[in-house]
């Protein structure tokens, strides 16, 4: 069974005056259990929106998500989810040790292990010097690591994470890619959102990109970069001892290396050339 199934979800807004946006229209995606998956796609795509629906935090015009198998409405399906939504709000005059204690209660975690968790969490988060002063006080990337941080607590088996790299800076989001892989190494299952397409490529087993609520494409990294190949840049050293670079095309890297030798080169580097992550997503969401 998937961790997360999503079924031809749509949704569509009507705002004030009547103004109607279809923000997704049919968006199917099943994502399993220790799995790593990247929701890519520019702002307004509908990546919050198919989150919500997801979380139980908005209703769906049509289609139906599930957790596990069970709707995130129900509180055993809720228990297996960290939440990270776009926008974190807390009761900012708490301070981060405490707002945890809390979450944890929601929970039903036992003091003790909301103490051990907490800790561990505050001090991976660099977040522990701050634990006691008022969350209202803290930097817009401090905010984003409690987060992080209470969607953690109770150590769930599936994490959802809207743009959980958003409002960091490039320690905070080194921080964060190594927090995702070691939930992976863990087992966990964790879905996130992003319109950085380097975290994606860094981090995440499979992508779907969307845009103007329709998912585009669904493939896994590899496959991805794979595709993207274009060929070789190849360093060489002629038998005459002139050094040489030049591009050979991803077909024809073995005879080139055959004829080389052939003629007494010597082969000094090769290096694949290939189309990165951005350029397939600037691709998929132009066409
Ligand atoms: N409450 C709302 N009422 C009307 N339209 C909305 C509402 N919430 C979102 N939308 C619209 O739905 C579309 C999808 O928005 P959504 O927030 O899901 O995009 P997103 O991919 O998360 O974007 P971003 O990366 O900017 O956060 C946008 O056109 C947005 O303006």
């Amino acid at each position: 069974m998937a961790a997360i199934d999503i079924r031809e979800l749509g949704k569509r807004y009507t705002g004030k005056k009547g103004a109607v946006v279809e923000a997704l229209q049919g968006v199917s995606l099943a994502v399993e259990q220790g799995e790593v998956f990247g929701f890519l796609g520019p702002n307004g795509a509908g990546k919050s929106t198919t989150i919500k629906c997801l979380m139980g935090l908005i209703r769906p015009t049509s289609g139906s998500a599930a957790i596990n198998g069970m709707a995130i409405t129900d509180a055993a399906a809720r228990r297996q989810v960290g939440y990270l939504p776009e926008n974190p709000a807390f009761y900012d005059y708490l301070g981060a040790e405490e707002y945890l204690q809390f979450v944890g209660g929601i929970f039903g975690m036992a003091e003790e292990l909301v103490a051990r968790r907490s800790e561990e969490l505050l001090k991976l988060l660099e977040l522990w010097e701050a634990r006691r002063r008022p969350i209202r006080s803290y930097s817009k990337g401090m905010v984003q690591r409690v987060g992080l941080a209470q969607a953690l607590i109770h150590d769930p088996g599936i994490c959802i994470l809207d743009e959980p790299m958003s409002g960091l800076d490039p320690i905070g989001r080194a921080l964060v890619k190594e927090i995702i892989l070691d939930l992976k190494k863990r087992g966990k299952c964790v879905f996130f959102s992003t319109h950085i397409t380097d975290d994606v490529e860094k981090v995440c087993d499979r992508v779907g990109v969307i845009s103007k609520g329709r998912l585009r494409v669904v493939d896994s990294v590899e496959n991805i970069l794979q595709q993207g190949l274009e060929g070789y840049q190849v360093r060489l050293q002629r038998a005459d001892g002139a050094h040489e670079e030049l591009f050979v095309g991803k077909e024809g890297l073995q005879p080139f290396i055959q004829q080389a030798l052939a003629e007494g080169c010597a082969i000094e580097r090769i290096e694949p050339r290939r189309k990165d992550m951005e350029a397939f997503f600037l691709e998929t969401v132009a066409g």
